[in-house]
C-alpha cells in the first residue's frame, strides 16, 4: 500500500497495518512522531519506498531473542545498494489466539500467523492444537483481519494482545509464545550517508564475505576483531544464492565505526575479504556502554600510528 500524497521527506515505512510491533518500534523514533507512516506489505516494499526516494526510512524487525535473524532483512541488506542502518528499537513480544466471537478452542484447524510470530509460538500451538495447519500472514495484524475475509480457510490467528482493541474478535488463549521474555530487534534503515554520532554505547552491522575456498578464512575474520578487543553480539551465515556452498557472514559488533579498534577491525577485514559491506555504526537499543580492555583504548591505536609516522619521517626515536 502506497500513498503517492506523503511528503518524502517526512514518510516513514512500516510493516502494517496500525497494531503491529513494527508500528510499535517506529513509535520509540522521536524524529518519526507526527510524521506520516506507510503501511507496507513486507520488508522487501519497505526498503523499496526507500530506495526509491518515497520514504525517508523504513523500520523492519531484524531479529528475534527465540527465532534469530529475521534472514528476508538479512538478505535484504545484503543485496540492496545505498541502505543504511540509523538506529536500533527493541520491541517485547507475546502473542494471543484470536478467532470469531463464537469460535472454541476446539473448533480451531487451521491457524494465520506471520511467520516469525508462528515460529515463537509453535511449543503452544502443538502442544494444544496438535493437527493444526498454518497459513502465513505478511503480518500479525494481517493474520488477524484476513480471518474475515470472505474466501478466508483459517479459524483462529496469532496476534498483537493489543488486537482486540482493533478488531471484533474473541482471545482463545493468551501468552502463547513459547518464551515469556521474546524480544524483537527492529532497525530504521536509511539511505543517509551520515553516520549517527559516537555514543560509547553503540554497534556497528557488516556484511562480510569471505575468499573462496581458503582454509581458515573464517578464522581469519574472527581474529580481525579478536585481536583489536571488538565482541560481536551476532553472527549469521546466509547462503549469498549464486551457487552451493557460498555464504556471506551478518555481522553485529559492539563499538562504532570512530572507535580506533572497530576502525582498524574494519581495515583488516577490507585487506582479506571480497567483499566487505558497511551497514551503518549506531546507538544501541539497551543503552549499554561497551566495555573492553583499555589495551585497545583509542589513545593506544593512535599512539602506534603516530611512532610508525615518526619512523618514516626520520624524527629521532624516543
Ligand atoms: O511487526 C509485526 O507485528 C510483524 O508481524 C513482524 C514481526 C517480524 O517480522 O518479526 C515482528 C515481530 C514479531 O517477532 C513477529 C513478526
Amino acid at each position: 500500500m502506497t500513498d503517492a500524497s506523503a511528503d518524502p521527506s517526512e514518510t516513514y515505512a512500516y510493516l502494517g497495518p496500525a497494531g503491529t510491533f513494527t508500528e510499535a518500534a517506529l513509535k520509540q523514533v522521536p524524529e518519526a512522531q507526527g510524521k506520516t507512516w506507510l503501511s507496507v506489505n513486507n520488508v522487501g516494499e519497505a526498503l523499496a519506498e526507500v530506495v526509491a526516494g518515497r520514504a525517508t526510512a523504513a523500520m523492519i524487525a531484524i531479529e528475534n531473542s527465540v527465532e534469530g535473524g529475521v534472514t528476508a532483512a538479512q538478505d535484504a541488506l545484503a543485496t540492496i545498494p545505498g541502505l543504511r542502518i540509523v538506529g536500533e528499537y527493541l520491541v517485547k513480544v507475546n502473542f494471543v489466539l484470536v478467532a470469531k466471537p463464537g469460535t472454541k478452542l476446539d473448533d480451531v484447524k487451521v491457524v494465520n500467523a506471520h511467520p516469525v510470530a508462528y515460529a515463537q509460538s509453535r511449543g503452544w500451538l502443538e502442544r494444544n492444537l496438535p493437527d493444526h495447519g498454518h497459513i502465513p500472514a505478511a503480518s500479525n495484524v494481517y493474520a488477524a483481519t484476513s480471518l474475515f475475509d470472505a474466501d478466508s480457510n483459517a479459524d483462529a490467528a496469532v496476534a498483537p494482545p493489543g488486537i482486540v482493541d482493533q478488531l471484533d474478535v474473541e482471545v482463545l488463549a493468551r501468552d502463547i509464545g513459547d518464551n515469556p521474555n521474546a524480544v524483537t530487534r527492529f532497525v530504521l534503515v536509511s539511505t543517509s550517508k551520515a553516520i549517527p554520532p559516537r555514543t560509547g554505547a553503540d554497534k556497528t552491522s557488516l556484511i562480510v564475505e569471505l575468499p573462496d575456498d581458503e582454509a581458515g578464512s573464517l578464522l581469519a575474520m574472527l581474529e580481525q576483531f579478536s585481536t583489536r578487543g571488538v565482541n560481536l553480539s551476532l553472527i549469521q551465515s546466509r547462503p549469498i544464492g549464486d551457487a552451493l556452498g557460498r555464504y556471506r557472514f551478518v555481522v553485529d559488533l559492539e563499538g562504532h565505526v570512530e572507535d580506533e579498534r572497530v576502525a582498524d577491525a574494519l581495515l583488516g577485514l577490507r585487506r582479506f575479504s571480497p567483499r566487505v559491506l558497511f551497514l551503518g555504526s549506531y546507538h544501541r537499543a539497551d543503552h549499554r556502554e561497551i566495555e573492553y580492555h583499555s589495551k585497545y583504548d583509542d589513545e593506544i591505536f593512535i599512539e602506534a600510528r603516530d611512532w610508525l609516522r615518526g619512523i618514516l619521517s626520520g624524527e629521532p626515536e624516543a
